[in-house]
């Protein structure tokens, strides 16, 4: 086992373009990685005086925030017992999941301590505290984890995935790109094993991976392995011997996906709005894949079209990135003047009237392309009846496009009352955010002190935690 301290983090997530669609293998989804992170530091404690196995996870943010797990190092397929009879599935189902596929043989006393960023929750109630070189900086809340509001940054998959990392990392050598694919793989298998149902991943993968284009796994690979009787097979000794050789299997496989690494172009900064309210994932999936099973025919023209609106957004991203390679000046002259326009905000008509350069182009294909991606959520809306962009977020938006420096924005992930993401001219985004403050038609959003950053899984320094640890 490895004896250093050691300290890991995963960014959480804004999914911009292919919500819905990314539950399909064939379709890719755009997903941006932030720099709100979850972190966990893990150390391997003397265990002569244990009868068991341990491992004690701590998030000392949230009211009665500990987790004692004792594991059987002879059975190690079976679910672990929490001492105190406390539930968090997610970390339950990595330990469980970890612990199966390395079946460590020796007695361990592992003490993981988990913090997250600000961004992750609601800051209300809440004191900071700093660690020592002031590096590191968290907000204390006073109720436990399932009482304080979510931002929808995806927390759980953060979690498992840097969980996961500290687990392995106890009994693997190797370096997070030696070991990210087993990690990504694990972290699936248990966020999947968790929420009792597979989606389509992208939330664990950039967790993983960073900032990507997702296309998802076949779910079948997951499903496959929990009809091994998934963990529930304590009494069956041959049971228990095909569940871990078909972990171990699918762990250390290649999956077929696609998680190829991106980012925003310079000068082009993500915005995110949490909004007042709240629509729960689950049953907005639900209205969609059941108007798409009833409609056929309309169902595909529809997601031909976000499709091809999606595929737009990214191929507008990945020219932005060239036009600043190939003529850097160039692209910053561009950026200076949308700063001070509101292109965003005319039609198409409009704007081709106003004759502006054509240097402008690669942006006004991005501006296009998020005005066709809006377009098609709201046909997606009015036909399932799920509301996904509902008006208030439409209104909202428009109001956004108004605002000088901002190329668009729209519902992140599964849409809903949740969130805003817009991306805005850089330098502009303190005024943007100030011309809003004093305005009633943006009462309702609270602008995340957050922006990309578009790593996945990196370790940290051990000392910058110290004081809070
Ligand atoms: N800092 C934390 N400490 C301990 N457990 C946590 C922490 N953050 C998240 N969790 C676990 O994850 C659960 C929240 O997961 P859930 O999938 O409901 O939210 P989410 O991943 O933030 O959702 P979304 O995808 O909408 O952002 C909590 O109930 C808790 O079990
Ligand atoms: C609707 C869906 O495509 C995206 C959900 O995104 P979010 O949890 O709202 O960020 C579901 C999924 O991909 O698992």
């Amino acid at each position: 086992m490895n004896n250093s301290a050691r300290a890991f983090t995963a960014p959480g997530k804004a999914f911009l373009a292919g919500g819905y669609l990314v539950l399909e293998p064939i379709y890719n989804a755009y997903v941006t990685a932030l720099s709100s992170r979850m972190h966990a530091i893990v150390k391997n404690n003397d265990s002569s005086e244990l009868l068991s196995s341990t491992v004690t996870i701590s998030s000392p943010q949230f009211q009665m925030g500990e987790w004692k797990y004792e594991i059987d190092n002879n059975d190690l397929v079976k679910i672990p017992t929490e001492v105190n009879q406390r539930n968090n599935p997610f970390l339950e189902a990595t330990v469980l999941t970890v612990m199966s596929y390395i079946q460590p043989k020796e007695k361990f006393n592992l003490e993981i301590t988990i913090f997250s960023d600000p961004g992750y929750h609601s800051q209300d109630d809440t004191t900071t505290r700093l660690s020592d070189n002031k590096t590191k900086k968290f907000l204390y809340h006073s109720k436990p984890i399932n009482d304080v509001a979510k931002t929808g940054l995806g927390s759980s998959a953060g979690l498992v995935a840097v969980v996961t990392t500290a687990l392995i990392s106890a009994f693997k050598d190797g370096s997070i790109s030696d070991l990210q694919n087993i990690i990504h793989n694990c972290s699936q298998i248990a966020h999947c094993y968790a929420q009792k149902k597979i989606g389509s991943g992208f939330d664990v993968a950039t967790a993983v991976y960073g900032s990507i284009i997702y296309r998802r796994f076949d779910p079948d690979l997951i499903n496959e392995l929990f009809q091994h009787g998934f963990f529930k097979s304590q009494d069956d000794e041959e049971l228990k011997q095909s569940f871990a050789t078909a972990l171990t299997g699918l762990v250390e496989s290649k999956w077929e996906f696609n998680s190829t690494r991106c980012t925003l172009p310079p000068g082009i900064r993500l915005l995110m709005g949490d909004i007042k309210g709240g629509s729960e994932t689950p049953k907005l999936v639900s209205k969609v894949l059941k108007w798409k099973s009833e409609n056929v025919l309309q169902s595909s023209e529809l997601y031909k079209c976000l499709n091809q609106a999606n595929l737009d957004f990214i191929d507008a991203l990945s020219e932005l990135h060239r036009f600043y390679v190939e003529t850097p000046a160039t692209y910053k002259e561009s950026l200076a003047y949308l700063q001070s326009t509101n292109v965003a905000a005319l039609s198409k008509a409009e704007y081709t009237l106003q004759q502006p350069d054509p240097k402008l182009t690669p942006f006004v294909s991005l501006i296009e392309a998020i005005k066709r991606i809006r377009a098609n959520l709201r046909d997606l809306t009015a036909y399932s009846g799920a509301e996904i962009e509902p008006q208030s977020q439409t209104v909202l938006l428009d109001n956004c496009n108004e605002i000088k420096g901002c190329l668009g924005g729209m519902v992140p992930g599964a849409g809903g009352y949740d969130a805003i993401c817009l991306l805005v001219i850089e330098d502009s985004i303190d005024e943007f955010v100030d011309s809003t403050k004093e305005d009633i038609k943006f009462e309702n959003v609270a602008w995340l002190n957050l922006h990309e950053e578009d790593d996945g899984i990196v370790e940290e320094q051990v000392n910058d935690y110290s004081g809070l640890l």
